[in-house]
């Protein structure tokens, strides 16, 4: 596709002869903050100079064409030079965050939190690599404009492109939440395909040129499946940095759980999703807690729980598509955020947190070589162990059999996208979320 051509209706350019790399971006002195704000898919690169006294327009002095569809936009291309306040004095690293789908819904949410520093911190500045299809381009060109009017500090740098081999350059968090929808018609084993084409690309491009500790949270669906394929094609990336989004699960069980009993929902903890992200995942109000109670002693209707709770969990996604008209958006990206923010600062004394893991390895006799949702604790540091102190009952077990079966299934169905033979497709059910098209 011809790439936009878009001069800014604002500055004018002064062309930089280099690309910058991201840990040039940000300098500090005692007195003065140097950075380079990025933003082109546009041809021009720009350089501003000011300081707090003194501020100079930019003046153009060359501009040249480009076929680069992963580059730096508007604002960002500029560089700046200015007197930093006190304040930046304390600013961390850029790290730089690639998200795809950046066009989407989710991430029409989720930049914004990103960019506000709700996420990784009001002093940790932040580079937003944006992928998008071929499609959405235009789309994805307006998402990098309403992100430039928004004046936020922290993001120092926004590029845009639709080849992910130059959006991921150095990516420390890829967060992969394009992905196709389902068309009329579509067999669940034409999506997994589908998608996860998509997945083993991007696993490839990953493996290629992001950060060798890239932490990937996979989003779009089948998200488990197409984070295994993911992983399977990014060999040189640990496994263990791939999570497939099962956040939003937990959320919407604790908020269940919550409402039963009576109680805010922040004295509900200890809830694990296990397994798919599907209507087989299993919400476990076994190993639960509400004010730090077995929910079991809590809720005392044990059928509400295996039956309505375990089903209304389930099933949420889809109810919220009957009265909403289209999947969930705002709530996905806040539970985006809490898996960031639960790698990034310790787990709570005693609690954990779901996510979709590699299953190599786990204590649980799960089937290895599986992206399984499960329970996790993290130190803070973006990595993660898997919690030990967990009960099992019957009724968990079988449920955990049948969501493990499911994803032996979607395994067997990829098997040539990752690496593993011939495919073969014999998933027992339909068991996306309902209405998750
Ligand atoms: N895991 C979860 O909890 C969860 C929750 C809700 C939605 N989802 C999934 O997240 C995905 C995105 O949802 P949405 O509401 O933002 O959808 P959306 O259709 O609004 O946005 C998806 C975007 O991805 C883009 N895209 C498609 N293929 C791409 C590719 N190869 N590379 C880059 N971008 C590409 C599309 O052009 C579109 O702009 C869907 O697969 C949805 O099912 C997952």
């Amino acid at each position: 596709m011809a790439v936009a051509e878009l001069t800014s209706p604002t500055v004018a350019y002064t062309h930089t002869p280099t690309r910058l790399h991201s840990s040039s971006q940000l300098s500090l002195s005692s007195t003065h903050l140097s950075f380079r704000l990025r933003r082109s898919f546009r041809p021009q690169n720009t350089r501003i100079t000011c300081s707090v006294d003194q501020v100079q327009a930019p003046v153009a002095v060359e501009t040249k064409k480009s076929t680069d569809k992963s580059d730096c936009f508007g604002v960002f291309c500029q560089t700046y030079d200015l007197r930093a306040e006190e304040e930046t004095k304390s600013w961390k690293k850029l790290i730089n965050i690639a998200v795809s789908g950046a066009a989407g819904m989710i991430s029409n949410h989720l930049l914004f939190k990103l960019a506000s520093g709700e996420v990784f911190g009001p002093n940790q500045p932040i580079a937003l690599k944006l992928l998008g299809s071929e499609r959405s381009f235009q789309a994805l060109e307006g998402v990098a404009m309403e992100l430039e009017d928004s004046l936020y500090p922290l993001l120092r740098e926004v590029s845009i492109g639709i080849n992910p081999y130059e959006v991921f350059e150095d990516a420390e968090w890829a967060l992969l939440i394009g992905a196709k929808p389902r068309g009329p018609g579509m067999e669940r084993a034409d999506l997994l395909d589908i998608n996860g084409q998509i997945f083993a690309e991007q696993g490839k491009a990953l493996n290629a040129v992001a950060s060798r500790n890239v932490k990937v949270i996979v989003v779009g669906n089948p998200c488990n499946t197409n984070a295994l394929i993911c992983l399977k094609n990014a060999p040189n990336i640990p496994a263990k940095n791939f999570h497939a989004l099962t956040r939003l699960d937990e959320n919407r069980a604790k908020c269940q759980l919550a409402l039963k009993a009576g109680v805010f929902y922040d004295k509900v903890s200890n809830v694990t999703i296990w397994g798919n992200h599907s209507t087989t995942q299993v919400p476990d109000f076994l190993n639960a807690r509400i004010n730090g109670l077995p929910v079991k002693e809590v809720i005392k209707d044990h059928k509400w729980l295996e039956e309505e709770f375990t089903e209304m969990v389930q099933k949420r996604g889809g109810l919220l598509i009957q009265k909403w008209g289209r999947s969930s958006a705002a709530s996905t990206a806040v539970s985006i955020a809490d898996a960031i923010k639960s790698l990034i600062t310790p787990t709570p004394e005693g609690d954990w947190f779901s996510s979709g893991v590699y299953t190599n390895g786990n204590p649980y006799g799960i089937a290895e070589g599986l992206v399984f949702s499960m329970p996790c604790r993290s130190k803070g540091d973006g990595d993660y162990e898997l919690v030990k102190d967990v009960i099992f009952d019957d009724y968990l077990l079988k449920k955990i059999t049948k969501t493990e079966a499911e994803l032996l299934a979607e395994k067997r169905c990829v098997a040539h996208l990752t690496g593993e033979g011939i495919a073969f497709c014999d998933l027992p059910e339909d068991t996306m979320l309902p209405g998750e098209m």
